[in-house]
């Protein structure tokens, strides 16, 4: 589905000015717009020009080609990594298997910033000058917050991991990444700012977004380019932090596990392969190193490599999705095994989710800290977390990992952290 808002004359326009430092850039935002930040890096995106609601990525890369085809650009900085106009989105796990919808969205007005340079893009039907908008008053807390079981409890959850490491060690599959969902509920309908806020706060080094009422931080990039050069973070096996267990020893236990070096190279793997007809160089570190976050510790590995011209992002995402970090090994035979056992809509959870500009350089990461607003009840959001399971897996173990997973959302959610 295509909607185009508001439609003065035929033409788009796009202007784009350098400006100032603007400061906090998430003061610029309402309750209904969009962000993806890291740091103090990234763009918020207010109001809305377009819209594409389409199950396939390769239908929204045409889709953007296209509109970007018909905006008439004017740019103080032509070509600059994220200026100008661009478009942002929240693709599904598996289209085949869920309700919710994937978007792609252009917004009306940017304001980004990266490695200090800062500016201001705005998208219309009429011949638009960029001015800075106002910023809003801080958002509030929720109030009366509380969790419960989402698809299936606990025990039936590691009930389901119990029987997929049996699967996997009759020889169905090598991994297969198993998720849950809990639900937050709170009195009055929850402002994403709130959770947004909080995540910046705590997981800056990752990517945070809000898209389309999908509020989260993940440390996992599926693909980025910024001028050639592209790169991905992939991350598989993962041990929680542990109060008063120092981080070197939970690391020798992580780089040390077979399990997790295992897992961790089926991820590495799905994306070379899926990227290696795509890039004309790659580099793959030997090992992984261990990457720390205010809650688990990962095992992860950065991919680079230069894109062939005239390939998008998305394009290079939509061949990546889903790596075995969040699908498992073989792909199609985990893909099915997650359908049939897994109890859950994972919508748009451990789908892509970014960015891209105009010349298709971006950032499509991973969604996974996350958690989606109800769409017809926003007194409701839906929090996911999963785990690659492999033969050896312990359901407890893979349950405390969950739990340490969901932790980033369920703090931001709270009132203070
Ligand atoms: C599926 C998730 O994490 C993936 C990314 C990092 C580590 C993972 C793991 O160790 O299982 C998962 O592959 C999640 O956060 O819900």
């Amino acid at each position: 589905m295509q909607v185009i808002i508001n439609p003065g004359s035929s033409r788009l326009h796009a202007s784009t000015i350098w400006i100032d430092d603007p400061g906090p850039l998430t003061d610029f935002l309402c309750a209904e717009d969009a962000c993806f930040l890291r740091g103090s890096d990234g763009f918020v995106a207010l109001g809305e020009v377009a819209r594409h609601e389409s199950t396939s990525m390769t239908e929204a890369d045409a889709w953007w080609r296209q509109m970007v085809s018909e905006i008439e650009n004017e740019s103080e900085m032509p070509g600059r990594f994220g200026t100008g106009p661009l478009t942002y989105g929240t693709f599904c796990f598996d289209p085949g298997h869920t309700e919710y919808s994937s978007v792609l969205i252009v917004p009306e007005i940017i304001i980004g910033r990266h490695r200090g340079h800062s500016w201001l893009t705005q998208i219309g039907y009429d011949r638009v000058s960029p001015e800075l908008p106002p910023c809003h008053s801080k958002p509030s807390p929720p109030t009366g917050l509380r969790f419960s079981s989402g698809s299936i409890t606990e025990s039936e959850w590691m009930g389901v991991v119990r029987d997929m490491t049996l699967r996997i060690r009759a020889g169905q599959a090598s991994k297969v990444v198993l998720a849950r969902d809990i639900e937050a509920r709170t009195d009055g309908p929850i402002d994403p700012r709130w959770p947004l806020r909080q995540l910046l706060a705590s997981y800056g080094s990752c990517w945070n977004y809000l898209i389309d009422g999908l509020v989260g931080s993940t440390p996992e990039m599926l693909v980025r380019r910024e001028r050639g050069l592209t790169t991905s973070r992939v991350l598989a096996g993962t041990v929680p932090r542990v109060e008063g267990v120092d981080d070197a020893q939970r690391a020798a236990q992580l780089v040390s596990s077979a399990k997790d070096l295992e897992e961790h190279r089926f991820a590495v793997n799905s994306v070379i392969e899926s990227l290696r007809g795509h890039l004309l160089a790659m580099h793959v570190p030997e090992a992984p190193y261990v990457l720390t976050l205010p809650n688990v510790l990962h095992l992860a590995t950065d991919i680079c490599g230069i894109s062939e011209p005239g390939l998008s992002t998305l394009a290079l995402a939509d061949a990546a999705h889903p790596s075995a970090a969040v699908c498992g090994a073989p792909t199609d035979v985990a893909r099915q095994l997650i359908a049939h056992y897994e109890q859950l809509d994972r919508g748009r959870f451990a789908g892509p989710v970014g960015w891209m500009d105009a010349q298709g350089d971006g950032e499509w990461a991973v969604a996974l800290r996350c958690g989606q607003i109800d769409a017809t009840d926003a007194t409701r959001m839906r929090l996911y977390a999963g785990g690659g399971i492999m033969a050896a897996s312990d359901p407890h173990a893979e349950l405390v990992e969950t739990d340490a997973k969901f932790s980033p959302m369920k703090a931001a959610l709270r009132e203070t952290l």
